[in-house]
């Protein structure tokens, strides 16, 4: 569909030197740890990432993200790619605007901030079932799972990153 991320020619990346670093919310962690499973599967499937050079931390929730993105960039261990991963859904209030556009703004300046690449893996979805398909776990052809396409970009951005 014309939605889904065109992944460019990137088959051909060696991601078995890569270190890549999941940072995923505990909120909405049914729908969380679907899209963290389809980035990990892709990396690894796709690329041959090395299941122990991906390493996954949780925090509690989105608004969290780009302040542990931040702290495992700048720890002892080098990342060519940190993927932050959340699910903010919409409730009665504002909040949801307020946190969305703190996150996203946040995890964009970490990557510029750090030069190392920082993917935005944080679903902002009006309901549940948005989130749902899009995590790949609703019940309707539109489902797709965004995990997958952030595991491609991960890969072709951390592959920038090293060359
Ligand atoms: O990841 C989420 N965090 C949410 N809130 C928590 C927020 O990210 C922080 O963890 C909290 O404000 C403490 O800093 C959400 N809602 O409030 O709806 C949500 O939907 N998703």
């Amino acid at each position: 569909s014309p939605t889904t991320c065109v992944t460019p020619s990137t088959e051909n990346i060696d991601g078995s030197l890569l270190r890549i670093a999941i940072i995923h919310t505990r909120w909405n962690y049914e729908i969380v740890e679907s899209l963290v499973r389809g980035a990990k599967e892709t990396m690894i499937s796709h690329y041959n990432v090395k299941p122990e050079n991906i390493i996954v931390q949780s925090v509690s929730g989105s608004f969290e993200l780009p302040f542990a993105a931040k702290s495992v960039i700048q720890s002892s261990t080098l990342f060519h790619a940190v993927i932050c991963i959340g699910v903010l859904i919409k409730g009665s209030t504002m909040h949801f605007e307020y946190i969305s556009e703190a996150v996203s703004q946040g995890i964009m300046r970490v990557g510029l901030d750090t030069n190392v690449p920082v993917i935005f893996g944080v679903l902002t979805c009006l309901n549940d079932d948005q989130a749902l398909e899009r995590a790949g776990l609703g019940n309707t052809q539109e489902k797709h799972n965004h995990g997958i396409d952030w595991g491609h970009c991960a890969v072709e951005m951390a592959h920038k990153n090293i060359n």
